[in-house]
This record gives structure tokens, C-alpha cells and sequence, in this order.
């Protein structure tokens, strides 16, 4: 085996799951796994990889389920938003205690709180080395973090969207729902389109092919997997507009 192998990508746009940062708890985040996720993102920041992260907010408010229970959906959604805020504090906070320069933006103002969003600052702040957590989604209600991990890789012009979640990959069918369902190694976008295989919404995928943005997903409770994926390792799956 080469002792040389490169990391695959110069850089990330890596889309980390609210949910699974909660861990075994029905709520919030479970630290031992926000510090396992800082140690992995200094890893890559330490191997000359420039990371932008998005984070999700299914850990603690989802507008579409606080609408099923009678609130707003705008309201919900604006809620949905300020939660990935709140992870965003808490993931920067753990970058920092792991000595890894990190700076938090949101789309939406937050004066006294992070920064706003500001496309030539982040590009400037990934180019010298600080991870840059790109929070509130896209700043509009109707949209889901996956869509804003999208956009903001195609903004910065990232190598590709890396989502880490909760399972293997992409499946025939939600796994949860069927274990038996078939692990997929490579799609096209046409192929998840037209499948409509949801663990991204089609929204995010739609956008990710338009633009030509390569998407991998992977499991980020499987140690290494991260790792494996930078490296081009045979993990996860990948979505891009070569594969038949
Ligand atoms: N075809 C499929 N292949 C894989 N997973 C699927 C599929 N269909 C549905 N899923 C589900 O999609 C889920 C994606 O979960 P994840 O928590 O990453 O989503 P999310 O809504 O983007 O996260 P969050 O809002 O918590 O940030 C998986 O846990 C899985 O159960
Ligand atoms: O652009 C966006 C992104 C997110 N939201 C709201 O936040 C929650 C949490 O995001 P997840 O992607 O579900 O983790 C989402 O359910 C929306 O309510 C948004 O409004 N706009």
C-alpha cells in the first residue's frame, strides 16, 4: 500500500446532522460527541484541508414539526434556524477548546452574537486556515440546512458537500424503515431524483446538480469514516453527474 496517499479535496463544504448530535438523548447535544467531531475537523484542518461547515437544527426545533403542532411555519422555521445558531455556538465553542481557529457566521444578523454571513470573508478566512460554521440555513423559512450546505458549497466553491449522518449512506430505502433496503456505492443526481431517495431534500439535490457539486454521505458515528471519505476511500456514497 502507498505510504503518499492525498487527501482528495482541497476544499469542504461538510454538512454535519443536528440529530445525530444529540446522540442517545431525545434532545439537545451530547458533548462527547461534539468534541469527537472537533477532534476530526482539526485532523483535516491540520492535513491543509479547508473546512466550511453547516450544521443542522433537528436537534432541537424543526419548523415543519412545530407547524404540525399548530405554531406558524414561518415562525417555526425562524426558530429552526436560530437552532442551528445555538449548534453553531456550541461546535465553535468546541473547535476553540481543541485550539482550532473557528469563526461563526449567520444568514441571519446577529449582532453582539457571531458574525453575518459574508461570502469574500469566509473565502478569505478558509484560504488562511480557520473553519468557517455557516449558520441559520439560507436565512429564509421553507428551506432545510441540507439546501444550505449546498449553496454554500457552490459559493465558496468547495471540492464537494460531505453530509454526515445518522446511516451508511444512500439506500434503496430509508433504513430505519427497512434494513433490508440495498446500500448504493454511486448515483447520479438523475438517479435521486427520479427515485426520490430522501435522505437529502430534493431541493438540495436539485441545486447540488445544477451546479455540478459533487455530494458524498457517510455515517458520522463511524470512527474514521470522515477520514476515509478526504482520503477517497471507498465509504459512503457519492453523488455526481458521471456516474451512469
Ligand atoms: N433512501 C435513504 N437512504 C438513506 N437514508 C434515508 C433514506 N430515506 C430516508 N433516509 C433517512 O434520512 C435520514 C437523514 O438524517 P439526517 O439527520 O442527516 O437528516 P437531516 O434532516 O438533514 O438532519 P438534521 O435536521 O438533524 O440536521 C437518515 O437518518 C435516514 O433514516
Ligand atoms: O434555510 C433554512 C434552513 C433551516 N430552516 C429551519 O431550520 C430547521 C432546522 O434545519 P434542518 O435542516 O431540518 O436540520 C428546519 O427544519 C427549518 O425549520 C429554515 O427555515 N431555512
Amino acid at each position: 500500500m502507498s505510504t503518499n496517499l492525498k487527501p482528495t479535496y482541497r476544499r469542504i463544504l461538510l454538512k454535519l446532522s443536528g440529530e445525530a448530535l444529540m446522540g442517545d438523548e431525545g434532545f439537545g447535544i451530547d458533548p462527547k460527541i461534539l468534541d469527537r467531531m472537533a477532534q476530526e475537523i482539526k485532523e483535516l484542518v491540520e492535513m491543509g484541508i479547508q473546512v466550511g461547515l453547516v450544521i443542522g437544527g433537528g436537534n432541537l426545533f424543526r419548523g415543519a414539526g412545530l407547524a404540525e403542532a399548530g405554531m406558524n411555519r414561518v415562525v417555526g422555521d425562524q426558530m429552526g434556524m436560530l437552532a442551528t445558531v445555538m449548534n453553531g455556538l456550541a461546535m465553535r465553542d468546541a473547535l476553540h477548546r481543541a485550539f482550532v481557529n473557528a469563526r461563526l457566521m449567520s444568514a441571519i444578523d446577529l449582532a453582539g452574537v457571531c458574525d453575518t454571513y459574508n461570502w469574500a470573508e469566509a473565502i478569505s478566512l478558509l484560504k488562511s486556515g480557520r473553519v468557517v460554521i455557516f449558520s441559520a440555513g439560507t436565512g429564509n423559512p421553507f428551506f432545510t440546512t441540507d439546501s444550505a450546505a449546498c449553496l454554500r458549497g457552490i459559493e465558496i466553491e468547495a471540492d464537494a458537500v460531505l453530509k454526515a449522518t445518522k446511516v451508511d449512506g444512500i439506500y434503496s430505502e430509508d433504513p430505519v424503515k427497512n434494513p433490508n433496503a440495498e446500500l448504493y456505492k454511486h448515483l447520479n443526481y438523475h438517479q435521486v431524483l427520479e427515485q426520490e431517495l430522501k435522505v437529502m431534500d430534493l431541493a438540495a439535490f436539485t441545486l447540488a446538480r445544477d451546479h455540478n457539486m459533487p455530494i458524498r454521505v457517510f455515517n458520522m458515528n463511524k470512527p474514521g469514516a470522515l477520514k476515509s471519505v478526504i482520503m477517497g476511500e471507498d465509504e459512503g456514497t457519492t453523488i455526481d453527474n458521471l456516474t451512469e
